[in-house]
């Protein structure tokens, strides 16, 4: 199983895989299935988030009394357009909603019940009792296992729920999840330990150790996701409501003084027509599509296999000044595999090979496991069965070493300043730890983007020995370079942070064309350098895949982890990339911009749509009592009755009309923010001016025509 197999998926040479564009129009079968929900959504428990909304509906039952008692065709045209325009709103929340309903459907099938093969007892007394797998196995359906619980999983079989491998390897058919059908490998101790339930291994067999508790897994939060059911407003999105509902009560204040004026002057105006008069001013387009919009860009966000679990997350993406990305596993496919033996000048080949053989037996990391194989396979018949009497030091990204204590001596391999200060330590001298030749050989290693980790041994209490350096190769995902220089075009700063040394790390940056790079780094620095760049007022986004990485990507603004990684990571983060591929940060960036523009270009719009319609209905309303009023008359309407008509259609008909927009979103092209302001303002702004002009206009032609108007 330690092939160079990428442990991401494949899917990296064509980025913009399987992005469905989104609708232009909409389908009469996408209405009909939104319809049941969007009738729900006419509670008015469920318009109080909305209250411009719940405005119209209160107008819409105002009307509908008002026209049972009065009965007109005027009344009852206002009456029915007035329910429309409240159903076009939840009927474009519903229509965004439903989009994810498919897929849904899809991943429900996942969470089918399975047999599990559960372990009794804990993995460490399980372990010291010997073979993890063949310890007292019994059957339970996959419902029954909670956070902790061991599973034995075999080739062909379900992985019966999330967890990390805790032992074994395996290829696994991920695909149901991610759409992606190259098979991944999934391992224990490394940062590819993580597996989702409801996918399938393909080869070997795997213990795991569950990490969620039923309704609580990946799948069941794709699917809430998906389906939109825990969206959370963002604060962008709440502070724009509020705004809306202001300006609303504001309008319902002036149109309620307006009945007591109109009827001091003897112009008495009915409440049929100041409710026409009401909702045609309040901001009902955006009121009404606001819910969608933000929907939609989370669903653009799921086509392209990114899962967001905040819309917060996805605006502060438009907003992103610097990238971080970790190295192994999110810039290279993460499987850094030892490729040779460089002992230094003195030291036999063999006695290298065999203190990295017993530094490394018990290393359950895949570098570990990768050394045992090469000297296994390279080395024949060195002999480590003294390695049973010693006890593992593990690795950790902090101390940077792992390694194995015997009774009389004690061996450790790990990154070369690391060791290099722990044989300092011992009592050698700091010039000895750092020797030429040594040197050279990490130089070497690391000059061609290699890890080297350097094996040393200390005997009784003697000063610890260097023996050499073994070469942990690992490789560069494709097509980042370009895609970085994209992230430049858009002003985004892009730096690689490594636990590895600089020399590595400057050679990975080269072939992978960052800006920038931070070497040696523990996850303490990691974390330290986000909020450097946070407190310099920078909005900072972070990829990784490591346990390690879980701090930054928990304190990033967008922290996105690679579904390659660990449970750790992919917690911590706000997104998960099921392609787990770093450079997909572009799309994330341009549909947070595209979210932030598409709300920006709509408010505008309804805004100067609500001001044009002013000059629709107010002449209209008054011209009787006040002739002069005909100045202000510029649309030049057949009749009162069919202005007033006319401009609650149009306000109806704008959301639909719109509804495919706030779906799709407002193009989004890289240029500066002030550019595209105007830009917007000159589109939506006096667009909206001009449309209701000509709307009413036209629609005033054809409702003249109905009798009694
Ligand atoms: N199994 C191991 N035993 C000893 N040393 C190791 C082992 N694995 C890695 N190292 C050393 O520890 C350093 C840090 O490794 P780690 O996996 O934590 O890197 P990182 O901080 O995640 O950075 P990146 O993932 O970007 O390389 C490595 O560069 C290597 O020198
Ligand atoms: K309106
Ligand atoms: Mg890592």
């Amino acid at each position: 199983m330690n092939d160079n197999t990428p442990g991401g998926s494949a899917t990296l040479a064509q980025p913009h895989h399987q992005v469905q564009p989104g609708p232009t129009v909409l389908s009469t079968a996408q209405l009909v299935e939104a319809l049941p929900g969007a009738l729900r959504k006419l509670d008015p428990r469920e318009l109080l988030r909305t209250p411009v909304m719940l405005i119209v509906e209160i107008g819409a039952v105002a009307t509908t009394v008002f026209s049972i008692v009065d009965p007109s065709t005027m009344g009852w045209l206002v009456t029915v357009w007035l329910w429309l325009t409240v159903l076009f709103g939840t009927l474009a929340e519903s229509v965004a909603e439903g989009r994810g309903k498919a897929q849904a459907a899809s991943l429900r099938a996942l969470q089918q019940e399975t047999m599990a093969r559960r372990l009794r007892g804990s993995v460490d007394h399980l372990r010291s009792a010997g073979d993890l797998a063949t310890q007292t196995i019994e059957e339970v359906p996959s419902t029954a296992l909670r956070a902790g619980d061991l599973v034995v999983v075999e080739a062909g079989e379900r992985i019966p729920g999330d967890g990390d491998v805790v032992e074994g390897v395996a290829s696994v058919d991920e695909s149901a999840v991610t759409g992606e059908s190259a098979p991944v490998i999934r391992e224990s101790g490394g940062d590819r330990s993580a597996v989702t339930g409801g996918t399938t291994v393909l080869s070997d067999r795997i213990v795991v150790r569950i990490t969620s508790d039923p309704g609580q897994s990946f799948v069941d939060r794709m699917i809430a996701l998906v389906e939109g059911s825990e969206r959370q407003r963002t604060p962008n999105e709440i502070a724009l409501n509020v705004l809306l509902t202001a300006l609303t009560a504001i309008f319902v204040v002036v149109v309620a003084s307006l009945y007591y004026v109109a009827d001091y002057s003897d112009a008495h105006q009915s409440v049929l027509v100041l409710t026409a008069l009401l909702v045609c001013l309040i901001p009902t387009t955006i009121g009404a599509l606001l819910s969608a919009i933000g929907i939609a860009g989370m669903d653009r966000l799921v086509r392209r296999n990114v899962l967001a679990m905040s819309g917060r997350a996805v605006e502060a993406a438009g907003d992103i000044d610097v990238l971080l990305l970790d190295k192994t596993g999110t810039i290279t496919y993460g499987n850094r595999q030892a490729s040779e033996l460089l002992p230094v000048d003195g030291v036999a080949a063999d006695d290298l090979a065999r203190a990295a053989l017993l530094a490394s037996l018990a290393d359950e990391t895949p570098e570990g496991r990768s050394i045992v194989t090469l000297i296994r396979e390279q080395y024949t018949g060195i002999d480590a069965s003294e390695g049973s009497a010693g006890s593992l030091v593990e690795f950790s990204a902090t101390t940077r070493m792992s390694g194995l204590d015997l009774p009389d001596r004690v061996i450790r391999k790990g990154a070369a300043s690391a060791v290099a200060s722990w044989a300092n330590e011992t009592g050698l001298p700091a010039e000895q730890a750092s020797a030429p030749q040594l040197t050279d050989l990490v130089e070497r290693v690391s000059s061609s983007g290699g890890t080297p980790l350097v094996v040393a041994e200390q005997v009784g209490t003697q000063p610890a020995r260097l023996l050499g350096v073994i070469h942990l190769k690992d490789v560069v995902k494709e097509g980042l370079r370009e895609r970085f220089e994209e992230m430049r075009a858009m002003g985004i700063r892009t730096v690689m942070i490594t636990g590895d040394n600089a020399v590595t790390a400057a050679a990975i940056a080269r072939e992978a064309g960052v800006d920038d790079f931070l070497a040696e780094a523990t996850p303490e620095d990691k974390l330290a350098l986000i909020r450097k760049e946070q407190q310099g007022g920078r909005m900072v986004a972070m990829c990784g895949d490591g346990t390690n990485d879980a701090p930054a990507l928990a304190q990033a603004d967008v922290g996105v982890a690679m579904n390659t990684g660990t449970t750790a990571a992919k917690e911590a983060g706000n997104m998960v990339d099921l392609d787990s591929d770093p450079t997909k940060l572009i799309d994330v960036v341009e549909i947070g911009k595209q979210l932030l523009i598409t709300r920006g270009a709509l408010t505008t719009f309804s805004v100067a749509n609500d001001v044009a319609k002013y000059f629709a209905i107010l002449p209209a309303m008054f011209v009787v009592a006040f002739p002069d009023l005909e100045v202000l008359n510029i649309m030049r309407l057949s009749s009162p009755q069919s202005a007033i008509v006319s401009a609650v259609v149009f306000n109806a008909l704008i959301i639909v009309l719109l509804i495919p927009l706030a779906l799709r979103g407002v193009r989004y092209r890289p240029s500066s923010a002030s550019s595209l302001l105007r830009r917007n303002l000159l589109i939506y702004g006096v667009g909206g001016l001009v449309a209701p002009f000509l709307g009413i206009k036209l629609l005033d032609l054809v409702i003249s025509l109905i009798p009694g108007l």
